[in-house]
């Protein structure tokens, strides 16, 4: 029996496929497997029977993937499965910034219990009056699952849109639309467009990417759209160019203190992915790759192990082994079998980065092999899956 805890609310049609072999535990310390959205993971302990964080969205900056890494704990993600909600939020994000949709509705709230709201609405509403979308130009940074669709749907606007994304992935450049510019370096993204959105994960070298220098290279009265990380943007730059009227709006899903209630800001409070539909696609991923791994060894979409997989287990015992990427791993783990004559029916070794994962399918119960394994130095994980 395999338990699992949920740090935060799980949509249930994902909990749903849990089969019988799965039973929910608020104990985080006896969990194999924790699933969470957005809740902070770096300041918390993990016991030693945690196998598995599935992480139901796509950003992965709440998460100590490196502690998890070394502590043989698999992260994985859900890629892609909540993009169509934010590309929707984000098109209604630069509609809200063209026009004063939100200044129109709040005076109408104002004025509700006003007998003549009819015949002041044709005079007031000039104040409220914007521009179109249509022929302006758009700057997606990060062609990813969220910045394709963002791009691909600009375009169906009557939008000019440019894309940069050095890292992009073949996958990507597949489903991006031929009209899309294509943009060298982002500083001609900043110089070009009248809307700049954002869709890169927080990283080292995209922390405060949006700041005075990079605003500084902008049109005035740029727009610029952040649905990615509030980390992106360095708030006190983005205050001063609001306030200085270099920015003409910043529409961010991610309130703090500083930007919340500064003029030309349009805060929205993390909506994004939170669509019924998004919210159940992230968890039925998630459930899917947490399951798969705890039962056969398999994994898909991990952040910081490789993707490997052999299938359903069979009959057999399958041995997985997270390690470290060095030389002779795989000839300490064969050379053990041979010596204790058990038969391999089945392997795969695969390695990203410092890491590395073995399965090995034996014939038999493969009794003394996780001990065995658990010694050899550079081992961070050993199971045997009966
Ligand atoms: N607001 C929300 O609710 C919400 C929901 C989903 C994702 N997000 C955020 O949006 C981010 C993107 O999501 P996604 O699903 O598109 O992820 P993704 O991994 O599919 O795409 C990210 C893209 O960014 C690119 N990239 C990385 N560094 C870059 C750089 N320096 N310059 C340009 N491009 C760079 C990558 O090559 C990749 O193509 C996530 O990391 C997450 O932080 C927010
Ligand atoms: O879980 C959420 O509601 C937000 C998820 C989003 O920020 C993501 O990175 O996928």
């Amino acid at each position: 029996m395999y338990k699992y805890n949920c740090l935060n609310p799980i949509a249930q049609i994902g909990l749903e496929k849990f089969d019988e072999n799965f039973v929910k535990t608020e104990n985080i310390g006896e969990a194999d497997a924790i699933l969470v959205r957005s809740a902070g993971m770096h300041d918390m302990e993990f016991s030693s029977n945690l196998k598995v964080i599935a992480r139901a969205g796509a950003g992965v900056n709440n998460i100590p993937l490196e502690k998890c890494a070394e502590q043989g704990i698999v992260v994985f993600n859900t890629p892609g499965a909540n993009a169509n909600g934010v590309k929707e939020l984000v098109i209604a994000g630069m509609l809200l910034a063209a026009r004063d949709i939100i200044g129109g509705i709040n005076w109408v709230q104002e004025n509700e219990e006003d007998g003549d709201i009819a015949k002041i609405t044709e005079k007031k509403k000039k104040v409220f009056a914007g521009t179109e979308l249509e022929g302006k130009k758009l700057g997606v940074i990060g062609l990813g699952a969220i910045g394709v669709m963002v791009a691909n749907t600009a375009t169906h606007l009557g939008m000019e849109v440019y894309g940069y994304d050095p890292y992009v992935s073949v996958d990507s450049a597949w489903r991006l639309s031929g009209c899309i510019h294509h943009a060298k370096t982002v500083d001609e993204i900043y110089k070009e467009c009248d809307y700049i959105t954002i869709h890169v994960p927080a990283l080292e070298d995209t922390k405060g990417m949006i700041n005075r220098d990079s605003i500084s290279l902008m049109k005035k009265n740029v727009v610029i759209l952040n649905f990615a990380r509030d980390l992106l943007v360095n708030g006190e730059d983005m205050v001063d160019a609001l306030v200085s009227g270099r920015v003409k709006c910043y529409v961010t899903d991610f309130p703090t203190h500083e930007i919340a209630g500064v003029k030309g800001a349009i805060v929205i409070p993390h909506l994004g992915a939170s669509t019924e539909e998004s919210e159940d696609n992230c968890a039925k991923m998630a459930v899917r790759e947490a399951v798969d791994y705890l039962k056969n060894g398999n994994i898909t979409n991990s952040v910081n192990y490789p993707d490997c997989d052999m299938g359903v287990k069979g009959e057999g015992a399958r041995i997985t082994i997270l390690h470290r990427n060095i030389p002779n791993m795989l000839g300490q783990f064969t050379a053990f079998f041979a010596k204790a004559g058990m038969n391999i029916s089945l392997m795969a070794n695969k390695s990203k980065k410092e890491y590395a994962y073995t399965m090995i399918d034996v014939e038999g119960a493969a009794e003394g092999a996780e001990d065995a394994i658990a010694q050899i130095e550079g081992v961070l994980k050993v199971r045997i899956i009966l």
